[in-house]
């Protein structure tokens, strides 16, 4: 879909070839071909259902296809440790699957391991706190830093996610739903990524 080379790690960020997805009888995806150099934005756009979240489940290397290659970061998924990769990509993702209640900073956290829960034994450095909270200002929510996942409201939840989101200076970032922040904060994260991916 542009004119970027595929299998060029030094500026293909994501390649989708041919890909399928498929549940059940279903077919939901089908021959998706799909290449974003280093420093494009895109947006996706499609009727409810289309299929976007799941090419950004993709992308975000959360789910494999049913067929096809996926290759993330010059990396191609099935051939590489999954949370290595989900290190370098900042995913806001409105349906966070998060099950405890850890607080608006402990997610932020998170974004650091790649992963969903805090991690068992892992204790981030002063430094990687003091980022956190940086970013928790950044996106409005330093009266919340204490507040568990589970009370906060939409509009929080979806702040503290892009905080997570751009904690490890991700090589790749995917909003789902982005409209889902609102005003500010949007335009906080937005410029950040702009930024971010200029410079990279
Ligand atoms: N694991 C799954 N099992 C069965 N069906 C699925 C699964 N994942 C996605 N689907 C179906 O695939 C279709 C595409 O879903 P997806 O969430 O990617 O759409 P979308 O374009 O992001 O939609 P929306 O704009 O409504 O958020 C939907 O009909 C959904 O029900």
């Amino acid at each position: 879909m542009t004119g970027t080379k595929a299998g060029d790690v030094d500026t293909t960020v994501l390649n989708l070839n041919d890909v399928t997805f498929r549940r059940g009888e279903t077919q939901i995806l089908h021959g998706i071909d799909l290449s974003i150099g280093r420093g494009e934005h895109w947006v996706l756009i499609g009727p409810n259902g289309a299929g976007k979240s799941t090419i950004l489940s993709f992308a975000s290397a959360q789910v494999f296809p049913t067929s096809g290659t996926v290759d993330i970061l010059g990396q191609r998924m099935g051939r590489v440790e999954l949370q290595a990769l989900r290190r370098h990509i900042g995913h806001v993702n409105p349906r966070h699957p998060l099950r405890s209640n850890l607080s608006v900073r402990e997610v932020v956290l998170t974004g650091l391991t790649g992963t969903i829960e805090r991690p068992f034994r892992w204790e981030p450095s002063p430094e990687e706190i003091a980022k956190a909270e940086g970013l928790i200002a950044e996106v409005g929510l330093s009266s919340r830093a204490d507040a568990g996942w589970k009370i906060l409201s939409q509009g929080e939840r979806g702040r503290a996610l892009v905080a997570r989101a751009l904690i490890a200076d991700p090589q790749l970032l995917l909003f789902d739903e982005p409209n889902m922040l609102k005003g500010d904060t949007y335009r906080a994260s937005y410029l950040q990524c702009t930024d971010f991916k200029l410079a990279a």
